[in-house]
């Protein structure tokens, strides 16, 4: 059987989307595996399914690149906002995710391009709704990496916006092996699902530079709930404003913590890169 995708990204962050309201969707692990393979497959970093949905406008699907499910992906939201979009003459788009309810709204569209705004709900901020494996400071983690007496990296925040996160502050981000100590952390013993692990370093008090290791797909150019992670553990530590821009290898996003209701709202933009049929 064959299934017609949208290959599109959010920041370089990319996606097959697969548009399941009508017909279900259930793809095998090795399928995954082999169609996310960048050298003998399609290439991406996570694999969407939109399906309907009886508490929004339509349920999105997340699996990594790994095959794992997982809860969100904030790029792809933004995506799947974009693609409804086209089909509905609503402003605001409900898209409900295994990590929670969200709000779409497109800023601006043309036919392969756009600007998508999505309220991701309020950040999780208790030790058990990260989770992690036993009761301790989110906001000081006792966790390090590298020699005890000397760490490398310590003391991160851990933030969850419906998926895992924990948030190294750095002093140069650039100077930091992401692939060798996020590989380390995200099987650390502490998060018992595992982690989205970010490096921040704060620009000033309306910029942070980030790069991401993600849970169960690697580097990636731009992490939409890490980018929201990372500003909520900044502002939590006093470093910056409640809003400002994360700016990833892949480019910027505007996050907004917003005090009156507790919600994050990302913004930035999506691209549609080509259209395809998966065999499977
Ligand atoms: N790219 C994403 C996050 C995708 C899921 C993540 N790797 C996880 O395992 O939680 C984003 O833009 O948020």
């Amino acid at each position: 059987m064959t299934r017609p995708f949208l290959k599109m990204n959010g920041l370089g962050n990319d996606f097959i989307v697969i548009d399941a309201r009508d017909a279900g969707f259930a793809p095998r692990t090795e399928d995954i595996r082999a169609w996310g393979d960048r050298a003998s497959g399609i290439g991406f970093d996570q694999l969407i399914a939109i399906e309907g949905s009886e508490t929004g406008d339509a349920f999105m699907r997340v699996w990594n690149s790994d095959g794992g499910t997982v809860e969100t992906c904030g790029n792809a939201l933004r995506c799947v906002g974009w693609v409804l979009d086209k089909a509905t003459d609503s402003d605001e788009l409900t898209i409900d995710t295994l990590g929670g309810l969200t709000t779409a709204k497109v800023l601006e569209a043309d036919a392969r391009t756009g600007m998508v705004s999505v309220d991701m709900g309020k950040p999780r901020l208790n030790w058990d709704q990260i989770p992690l494996s036993e009761e301790m400071d989110t906001l000081r983690l006792e966790l390090q990496i590298g020699p005890i007496d000397a760490p490398l990296y310590h003391t991160p925040v851990a933030v969850s916006m419906g998926n895992p996160h924990v948030v190294f502050f750095v002093d140069d981000v650039m100077a930091v092996d992401v692939e060798r100590s996020g590989s380390l952390i995200e099987h650390h013993p502490l998060f018992p699902e595992g982690v989205n692990v970010e490096f921040a370093q704060v620009i000033d008090r309306n910029i942070i530079r980030m790069r991401v290791w993600e849970r169960g797909a690697g580097i990636t150019k731009a992490c939409g709930t890490g980018a929201c992670a990372t500003l909520v553990a900044a502002a939590r530590r006093g470093l910056t404003e409640r809003h400002g821009n994360v700016i990833m290898d892949g480019g910027p996003l505007h996050i907004l913590w917003r005090a009156a209701d507790d919600h994050v709202i990302m913004t930035g933009p999506v691209e549609v890169e080509f259209e395809g049929q998966l065999d499977g």
